[in-house]
């Protein structure tokens, strides 16, 4: 069985007035990679800080490691935590590799690591500059290194992409495997949403402090029941004279179907001799993204009613409402 690295229940966290994290409860188990996804102000930062041990909850109750973050014994875990903040700063005058021995000190890291995790982000050529003459994607390079070091068995990464080229990207994305490979749990915080799919074990997203959404990237295509996007080459001027694949025809000229029909619908598509290319395309994060956070301002009464109407599928809307509702139910 895996043990749980973070547990939350029922956190909440007001600034004053401001309900900045209301009723978030989450299990993350030894080696689960999480992608945290929310509007800006959504509340991503203030969760990382809460397990950091950096804010106090208002309410619930938060334990990293088996230890509430905010006990005196937490410090000797946050030696196992690798964080990277959404703007990472440095001391400008230090070298890269001054820079990297410094929070290698800090966190009783020996210094051998600090050549390998320059070389790991790709600053080896420049790790005797001052951090000042850095352009942002080599700070952001840094920032990297030093949430990597120690071999962290958690890790907190608010928008580590930011600044990245694609090469940097790819190349984050492969240590953030490896790092899981052995065993860390990681939780992942991005705007970013294409790439960060095949990297994630689960999504939370969350809507001005509430969890609108978690769970594997399966459940919440089945929750959200979009459509599964079917294209094919060959075969577009019969279609429409398919008294069973018209009905699925939309402007784009694909086959929207519901995910149980997906398999009727393909057989009947593969029937066709002229038939010579097709694909099948799922919700993508960034499509599943969408749908929760209209879903969620719809039930929040912030659409107008019109607009309701307006959306495709008011089975989707209405499972959506009740999954909302449900959630906003725990939470209130
Ligand atoms: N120390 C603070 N004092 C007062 N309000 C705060 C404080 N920290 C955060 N907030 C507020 O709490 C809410 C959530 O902020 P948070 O930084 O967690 O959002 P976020 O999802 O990380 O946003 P972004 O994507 O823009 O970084 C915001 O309304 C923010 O203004």
């Amino acid at each position: 069985m895996t043990s749980s690295i973070v547990t939350m229940t029922n956190v909440s966290k007001h600034f004053q007035r401001l309900k900045a994290l209301n009723n978030i409860s989450l299990e993350l188990a030894e080696g689960e990679v999480l992608g945290l996804f929310g509007h800006n102000g959504a509340g991503k930062t203030t969760m990382m800080k809460i397990i950091l041990g950096i804010e106090k909850t208002s309410s619930g109750d938060v334990s990293i490691f088996g230890r509430d973050p905010q006990s005196k014994q937490a410090w000797q875990d946050r030696r196992h935590i690798g964080y990277l903040p959404e703007n990472v700063s440095f001391y400008d005058h230090l070298t890269g590799v001054e820079v990297l021995r410094y929070f290698a000190k800090l966190k009783s890291v020996p210094r051998t690591q600090v050549a390998e995790l320059l070389e790991l982000v790709g600053l080896t050529h420049a790790m005797q500059r001052q951090v000042k003459t850095y352009s942002k994607g080599m700070r952001q390079r840094l920032g990297l290194a030093q949430a990597f070091l120690g071999e962290p068995k958690l890790l907190l990464l608010d928008e580590p992409t930011v600044g990245l080229d694609p090469t940097a990207t790819q190349e984050f994305y492969h240590s953030v495997d490896g790092l899981k490979k052995r065993g860390a749990s990681i939780i992942l915080c991005s705007h970013v949403l294409p790439g960060v799919e095949q990297h994630i074990e689960r999504a939370m997203i969350l809507s001005g402090g509430q969890a609108i959404a978690i769970g594997s990237l399966a459940q919440l295509r089945e929750q959200a029941n979009l459509p599964v996007m079917i294209q094919t080459q060959g075969i577009n001027a019969q279609l429409s004279d398919d008294p069973l694949l018209a009905t699925f025809i939309k402007g784009d000229g694909c086959l929207h179907v519901q995910e149980h029909e997906k398999m009727r619908v393909l057989k009947q598509v593969m029937e066709y001799d002229g038939l010579t290319d097709v694909s099948v395309e799922s919700a993508s994060l960034e499509q599943l993204y969408q749908y929760y956070l209209s879903h969620a301002a719809v039930i929040k009464g912030k659409l107008s009613a019109s607009c309701i109407q307006g959306l495709s599928n008011d089975a989707n809307v209405t499972t959506a409402a009740r999954t909302i509702k449900r959630n906003e139910g725990v939470a209130s």
